[in-house]
């Protein structure tokens, strides 16, 4: 035999590509002092790299929960969860970016110090996070605005800067909670073809928990249906329609079908 003798490949594990989310068998109960509380069973998904995914569900089904543990915020009860291949035992801002429905920004720091705080935290040089802090505002529409304060910002911009926040570390994962919850419905809208903007620009995966359902099928690649409490999954629609998505959309007939079945699933719920 020479010495060139090629490794056998089963020694090799393939690695996941950075952005894949899998989660397994996941099940979550809190323990109170009165009950457990089974908040979800059983949940199995698979979220490609660069895709779109849009959770909806009856109040309290465990979207939050599954987002928490997606981000390392909280740790399942049973199943795993992996992000680009390796579990999250904790937050990880260079794994994974999250938005809450609240922009919870620092109101004594300007926008830029806000989004540098990650970086500030990671003892990243001032020169360096200034630099990041300012591609990552640009990238959400807030060039020249870094040095207002929280208080001089509309809702829809203190949205932008925590999602600048969210990226500032280049994370391949962003998670958002409700993020545009709390905003007027205008501005609601024009928020979501900025974030459907921010991600073809920057090909992330996101994770996207909302109580709309036209905002739902509106972002979407697929949208995953959970039942009430104890959150299962029980239904995973992919959303072809064309991209860039348009407001004429959402009057057609494949928008409609896709929200009403949605709805029915919903409804049943309720
Ligand atoms: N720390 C906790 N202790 C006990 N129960 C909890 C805790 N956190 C969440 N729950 C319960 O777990 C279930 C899932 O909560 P979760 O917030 O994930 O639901 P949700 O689908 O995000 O709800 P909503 O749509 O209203 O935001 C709920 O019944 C909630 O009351």
């Amino acid at each position: 035999m020479g010495g060139n003798t090629m490794q056998p490949l089963a020694n090799i594990t393939p690695l996941k590509p950075a952005g894949a989310i899998e989660v397994r068998n996941v099940g979550q109960i809190f323990k109170t002092t009165t009950q457990d509380v089974v908040a979800l069973e059983d949940v199995s998904l698979d979220v490609k790299p660069g895709r779109f995914v849009v959770l909806v569900g009856p109040s309290g089904c465990g979207k939050s929960t599954l987002l928490m543990m997606m981000a390392g915020l909280r740790q399942q009860t049973s199943g795993t969860i992996t992000i680009s291949g390796a579990p999250i035992p904790e937050p990880d801002p260079n794994r994974v970016g999250v938005v809450f429905q609240e922009a919870s920004l620092f109101p004594w720091l300007t926008a830029e110090e806000n989004v540098e705080f990650p970086l500030a935290l990671r003892g990243v040089t001032k020169n360096d996070r200034r630099a990041r802090a300012q591609d990552a505002l640009k990238l959400v529409g807030l060039d020249g605005f870094g040095k207002r304060h929280p208080h001089e910002l509309s809702g829809g911009m203190k949205q932008r800067v925590s999602i600048a926040r969210g990226l500032v570390q280049d994370p391949p994962v962003l998670l958002m909670d409700e993020p545009f919850a709390a905003l007027d419905e205008q501005t609601r809208m024009t928020m979501g073809d900025e974030l459907l903007r921010i991600w073809a620009a920057t090909g992330k995966t996101v994770v996207f928990v909302t109580h709309s359902l036209t905002e739902a099928v509106y972002l979407a690649d697929e949208v995953i249906v959970m039942s009430p409490r104890p959150g299962r999954i029980v239904d995973h629609l992919q959303v072809s329609l064309p991209r860039p998505r348009t407001y004429e959309m959402l009057s057609g007939d494949a928008f409609g079908s896709l929200r009403d079945r949605i709805w029915r699933h919903i409804r049943k719920s309720a």
